[in-house]
């Protein structure tokens, strides 16, 4: 089944919960993985069930990364805050990393996720 993370910064989470709302159909028919608190979120603000991951400061995108790696992971929305320095930017620069050596789709913008998302919807066959 088709697997994806989602994580957004603090600053981008009611963005990550529009585009949640917007996709819950699709996502729906995902697995969905995601950061402590943006899993928490969008659990409680949409029908979505998503796996909590611990939060990201304290090992969340360390444990997603840890997923691309095993080959768990088929896509990812990372809606990062560019405006906002991150305790945890070494875990988060690992993650984006990762997601290219893996060759792992990650989305770090609403426009980079509406493709990102619209993509897997061709892929997987399910309408978006
Ligand atoms: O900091 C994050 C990603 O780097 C997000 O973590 P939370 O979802 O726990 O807020």
């Amino acid at each position: 089944m088709t697997r994806v993370a989602l994580i957004a910064h603090d600053e981008k989470k009611p963005a990550i919960i529009d585009l949640a709302r917007e996709y819950e159909d699709l996502l729906s028919t995902f697995e969905l993985v995601g950061t402590g608190t943006t899993g928490k979120r969008i659990t409680e603000e949409t029908n979505l069930t998503v796996e909590r991951k611990e939060s990201g400061p304290v090992g969340g995108d360390t444990q997603i990364g840890a997923e691309v790696v095993d080959g768990r992971i088929d896509g990812i929305v990372f809606l990062r805050d560019p405006q906002t320095a991150q305790p945890h930017e070494p875990d988060i620069s690992a993650l984006l990393r990762i997601c290219d050596v893996h060759d792992v789709p990650l989305a770090t913008t609403e426009t980079g996720a509406v493709y990102l998302l619209d993509g897997l919807a061709t892929e997987t066959g399910v309408e978006s």
